[in-house]
């Protein structure tokens, strides 16, 4: 039996893995692997800090702050009998979840694999705080998530990498975050996009969408239904193309990239990635449906306004928080620009003082003036753009009722009746929450609560705002503010969070004012506002295929068999000129924002890869499938290519790790052989189905002259394996096993094996990372547009 204590938090980074094997920024990746050098060496060769350098480990952080407590105390956001509890939660270490995603076969095969392989490894790790009795690591399934799907584990993730018994463990969710088949994510980040209730025909934007753990849930979301589709092929790859399509937008070029990565992991042709500040977002124009020469605004179904906040709520995930809150850390997201903010919300007051939207005094040296909350200007607009009838998530890790209620109560109020809160906790079965605060007193810097804004003194009316204030007693009923959910992290060991569902039951007031002024600009048919240059890296371009006659289209229709459905518009390539080397392909209506909008919005990435160049001598194609589209594609591709394959033959594909010697033909089964022998040299689809389960897999293939082979990366390799229940124990290295541990010969294969493993790994923590800290802190670097 094995003994830990339940300590240790540490977040680390390795987004510049990402950024590297994306084969740009390399600026910006230098800098981080010149980081990892430095760190690397300073373990190894401990230097004295610089001087001035305050920064400390995770693990010496002094876990308390005076004013946190008294501020909080004063708020009243936790009954006084529960504050000695909610207090302690919030200096534990943070346990780790996760959830298994893609297909419900897919799924389900997974969560068995995870119960009866993974969890039994926990019944013999006992955990023990100090002074405490051991305890048994019992998984918790969430019972709030749809499907049963997501876990939490007494666990810090350090544990979980640091501990040897637990190795297969990690190896699990690192290969499987990698494949797809797992999303780790903190339990209460998950809330928002559940109680958005996303459905495949939604049309869904993700106003403040990096590093991207929501926005790969919405996705997952609008696609849950894929059993559905007319193949009734089921798996993670398997993205159909839906009318619905998620836009993921966010004002920071970098963190932008990150969504990217999210994005290719759940290879949808549904996702389009925007750049922009969300509180200015122009309106989005789609083709209009009675009169296809015009255009109309469209509106979203549903939103997520998962906006940039103190983030206090997450102090058990970023405990360096407790050493430089203050009150002023929610204050300023609301009203005054001029002093201490996040990283995210700074990026926010750059952009807005760069687009002219702010001026420096703007709220700052206004008294009473417009309150310029960066978090209620990005909610208002998102009501904007929301369509009468839909429904908007607005979302912090925030305990602020400042950065929280008081949002909601300034939007509720603007909207005169136009949009009402909805109690989601029917939605979230079994989940532990306080309702959101009816009542609450913003406080000053010097820690002076005050019940009414006539009480500010001047010198701090710059910075407690009007718009701070809770509702007036006699108007309660008018905002049920206590329909919001407040998460506290002692409710059930998880980060603390606030989630507030609005529906928007008629157009705003000043919408309705608004359409009158547009008519009225219309008449005067003003000349069209010029193109406004925007920042970051300069993208390569969206080239939408003509049509049929497109010059390469022909040959592939030919060769893949493509019925008449298919639209070959919706394929499109990142270049004018030369010769097409990827082609992604995209849902139509993503294609026709893509189309209306690329003037006035930055689009970043759209379009899963379908057909990638290969130029082989034995395929009259010039282009080969890719595991990334096959599931959009494959409804279209007909018998001629796709090649039903036995459970042994398709382990015997991926088993093998040499690419110059794929398995030859005679060695698979004769129903294989039979399936292969008609069929022409070059790239194929590889379909698997279980008999005795739900099963099925879809895999991009090669039939060389003589062979078979499969074209996976090493994670879905492994993730297939797993599901097959196949060997992989080459993958599963032991990281903790030292070299002179292993018997003579094996040195060298195990080594070159625990550094694919690594490789695996790293590009893994990319989703980690994408949430570390130190990802926020992401300079923009190299050649602006
Ligand atoms: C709390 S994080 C969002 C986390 C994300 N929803 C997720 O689940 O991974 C806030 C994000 O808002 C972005 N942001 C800040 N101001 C913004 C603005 N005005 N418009 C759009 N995005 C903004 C930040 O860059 C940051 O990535």
């Amino acid at each position: 039996m094995i003994t830990f204590s339940y300590f240790s938090l540490k977040t680390y980074t390795t987004l510049g893995v990402y950024l590297r094997r994306m084969g740009k920024r390399n600026r910006t990746v230098n800098k981080f692997a010149q980081r990892k050098r430095d760190k690397k060496e300073q373990e190894k060769n401990p230097q004295p800090k610089p001087e001035g350098d305050t920064r400390k480990h995770y693990e010496d952080i002094v876990r308390e702050n005076a004013a946190f407590e008294e501020y909080y105390k004063g708020q009243k956001v936790c009954p006084e009998e529960e504050w000695p509890v909610f207090m302690q939660a919030l200096k534990d270490n943070l346990p780790t979840a996760f959830r298994i995603t893609g297909s419900k076969c897919e799924a389900d095969a997974l969560m068995d694999i995870v119960k009866s392989q993974y969890f039994s490894e926990l019944l013999n790790v006992k955990l023990k705080n100090e002074g405490e009795e051991e305890e048994e690591i019992k998984p918790l399934n969430l019972p709030w998530y749809p499907n049963g799907l997501a876990w939490q584990l007494r666990l810090s993730r350090t544990d979980i990498r640091r501990s040897e018994p637990l190795y297969k463990l990690h190896n699990f969710l690192v290969a499987e975050t990698a494949a797809g088949g797992v999303s780790r994510q903190e339990a209460v980040s998950m809330i928002p996009p559940v109680v958005l209730n996303v459905e495949p025909h939604h049309k869904v934007l993700d106003m403040c969408a990096a590093p991207g753990s929501k926005t790969a849930q919405l996705i997952e979301f609008l696609h849950a239904d894929e059993d559905k589709i007319p193949t009734g092929v089921c798996h993670p790859m398997i993205c159909s193309i839906h009318p619905g399509f998620v836009m993921a937008n966010d004002v920071d070029n970098s963190r932008c990239y990150m969504l990217v990565h999210q994005a290719k992991r759940l290879n949808s042709p549904n996702i389009l990635i925007t750049n922009h500040d969300s509180a200015v977002m122009p309106n989005i124009m789609v083709t209009d449906p009675q009169n296809p020469e015009s255009t109309v605004p469209l509106k979203f179904d549903r939103i997520l306004c998962d906006v940039p906040c103190s983030g206090d709520a997450t102090l058990r995930k970023n405990p360096d928080i407790w050493l430089k809150w203050s009150t002023g850390n929610g204050n300023n997201l609301h009203g005054n620009f001029t002093g201490c903010l996040t990283l995210h919300a700074e990026t926010t007051v750059q952009a807005l003082l760069l687009h002219g939207r702010i001026s420096k005094q703007d709220g700052g040296s206004n008294p009473g003036g417009p309150c310029t909350s960066i978090q209620y200007r990005v909610l208002k607009r998102g009501c904007e753009l929301l369509a009468v009838g839909g429904r908007l998530v607005y979302s912090t890790c925030s305990f602020n009722p400042v950065e929280n209620e008081a949002v909601l109560h300034r939007m509720l109020a603007e909207a005169e009746g136009s949009l009402s809160l909805v109690d989601a906790r029917n939605d979230l079965t079994g989940l532990k929450s306080h309702p959101g605060m009816s009542h609450w007193r913003p406080a000053s810097k010097d820690m002076v609560f005050y019940d009414k804004y006539e009480d500010v003194p001047e010198k701090w009316q710059t910075v407690v705002r009007p718009q701070m204030f809770p509702p007036k007693p006699e108007d309660l009923d008018k905002y049920h503010l206590d329909r919001c959910i407040r998460i506290l992290p002692h409710h059930q060991d998880t980060g603390g969070f606030f989630v507030a569902v609005l529906e928007k039951t008629a157009l705003l007031p000043w919408e309705k004012e608004r359409e009158h002024t547009e008519v009225q600009e219309k008449k005067e048919e003003k000349p069209p506002a010029k193109r406004r240059r925007m920042g970051g890296y300069k993208e390569d371009p969206f080239v939408f295929f003509k049509g049929d006659e497109e010059d390469v289209f022909p040959s592939i229709k030919e060769y893949y068999d493509l019925n008449e459905e298919f639209d070959s518009k919706c394929l499109l390539t990142r270049c004018y000129v030369g010769k097409k080397k990827n082609i992604y392909l995209v849902s139509p209506l993503v294609r026709d924002v893509v189309m209306k909008n690329e003037s006035k919005i930055k689009i970043i990435n759209t379009g899963v890869k379908t057909f990638v160049r290969c130029d082989n001598k034995n395929m009259v194609c010039a282009f080969r499938l890719s595991q990334e589209g096959l599931g959009s594609v494959l409804p279209f591709i007909g018998p001629k290519r796709r090649v039903r394959i036995l459970k042994e033959d398709l382990i015997l594909v991926l088993q093998n790790d040499n690419p110059s010697k794929p398995p030859e033909i005679a060695r698979f089964s004769e129903h294989t052989q039979a399936q292969v022998k008609g069929l022409a040299t070059g790239s194929c689809v590889l379909q698997y189905k279980d008999d005795s389960s739900s099963l099925q897999l879809t895999l991009v293939g090669w039939r060389g002259v003589h062979s078979l082979r499969a074209y996976t990366a090493t994670p879905d390799t492994v993730h297939y394996l797993r599901l097959l229940g196949a060997d992989y124990s080459k993958y599963d290295v032991n990281k903790f096993k030292k070299a002179s541990d292993v018997p003579d010969g094996e040195a060298e294969a195990s080594e070159a094996e625990a550094s694919e493993a690594k490789e695996v790994e790293e590009a893994m923590e990319v989703s980690e990372a994408a949430e570390a800290k130190e990802a926020e802190s992401t300079e923009t670097n190299g050649s602006k547009s």
